[in-house]
């Protein structure tokens, strides 16, 4: 089993707690902070935070962090995601949270520079490894949707029904379709991007990373054998490269080749994927793990689901048929 080899071959007991605080202000830009020399990682930018003391709460933690380091309190905080990741010498957990009301006046109070950046602009500092994870998980959305294929649904109402999911909000789509050669893919998705830009939302295709650039695609969505087969991130950091994940190790393997999300399946049984024995949330959370990127669960589950799997450290729900408006 891959949880029990997880465990074994990495001892999250001895990860340092870490209760990490993102503000963000009314024009949506992020407080971050300049490491100060003499600590690890100094001169690197972070998001304010620091380490449990005995006895005390993650929330606890995140209060009194943010009250020593920046002089804020009275906060409203979202949790955003939880992982782990190899810091230095020692592994870091990271409980991070999104905080968008507080009281106070945001200051550097051990003497670190502080800066408000825009999220686009934050390519311009040199932040901490796994900056990368709290982002994606800060801004995608909690509903990743899954297109089905337009010979099951009929081209006929297979568009009003792309129209109608976008309408109602579908901020990131996945154009699934198996059955198309790529020149027929290529062309639909021309299309099929067209809409989703229209709505402000955001298209993954199936393909290669050639056809990704060729189309302007916001990004590639692949299962996890073919980026072990590739060997390495196929695109630019700017597009989104998501991976379809079964496992401990499949997430595991899609972390470490550079993956920005993962979808882990099957939650629940789904009559897309008859033979797949499914995961239950308990299967779910050991295979999700603490993997240093967010995580959508996926089969047998719509929007209803998303709170639970949220509390189960999900990024939300990915779905086909309970998204789409067909
Ligand atoms: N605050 C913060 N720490 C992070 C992030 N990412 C990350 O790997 N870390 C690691 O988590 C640990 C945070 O501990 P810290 O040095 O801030 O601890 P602290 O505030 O309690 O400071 P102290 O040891 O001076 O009392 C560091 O090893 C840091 O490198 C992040 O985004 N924010
Ligand atoms: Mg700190």
């Amino acid at each position: 089993m891959d949880s029990a080899a997880h465990t074994q071959a990495e001892p999250h007991a001895q990860a340092l707690e870490i209760a990490v605080g993102v503000l963000v202000d009314r024009q949506g830009r992020l407080l971050i902070a300049q490491r100060r020399a003499g600590t690890p990682g100094a001169g690197r930018w972070e998001f304010p935070g620091g380490k449990q003391e005995p006895g005390e709460s993650m929330f606890d933690c995140l209060a009194r962090e943010l009250d020593e380091e920046i002089g804020v309190r009275g906060l409203r905080a979202e949790p955003v995601i939880r992982f782990s990741h190899a810091h230095g010498d020692r592994p870091v957990r990271l409980h991070v949270w999104r905080i968008d009301e507080w009281s106070g006046q945001a200051q550097g109070r051990e003497g670190q520079r502080l800066e408000w950046v825009e999220r686009e602009a934050l390519a311009d500092y040199q932040l901490l490894p796994a900056t990368g994870a709290i982002l994606h998980a800060l801004f995608l959305p909690d509903r990743y949707v899954i297109t089905p294929s337009m010979a099951a649904a009929g081209e006929q109402a297979w568009w009003p029904a792309l129209e109608a999911t976008l309408a109602d909000g579908a901020p990131l789509l996945r154009l699934r379709d198996h059955a198309l050669d790529d020149a027929a893919y290529q062309a639909l998705a021309a299309r099929v991007l067209a809409c989703a830009h229209a709505h402000g939302a955001r298209l993954l295709i199936d393909r290669d990373s050639d056809m990704c650039e060729a189309l302007g695609a916001d990004g590639v969505h692949w299962p996890v054998a073919r980026l072990l087969a590739k060997g390495k991130r196929p695109l630019a950091a700017h597009r989104l490269l998501a991976v379809s994940a079964h496992s401990y190790s499949d997430l595991k393997a899609a972390t470490r080749l550079g993956a920005d999300f993962a979808v882990l399946s099957p939650v629940a049984p789904t009559p897309t994927h008859p033979g797949a024995s499914p995961l239950g949330w308990d299967g779910w959370n050991e295979a999700r793990a603490e993997h240093a990127l967010p995580v959508y669960a996926l089969g047998g589950l719509g929007g209803e689901d998303i709170a639970t799997a949220r509390a189960h450290n999900a990024q939300g729900v990915a779905a086909i048929r309970a998204f789409w408006r067909g």
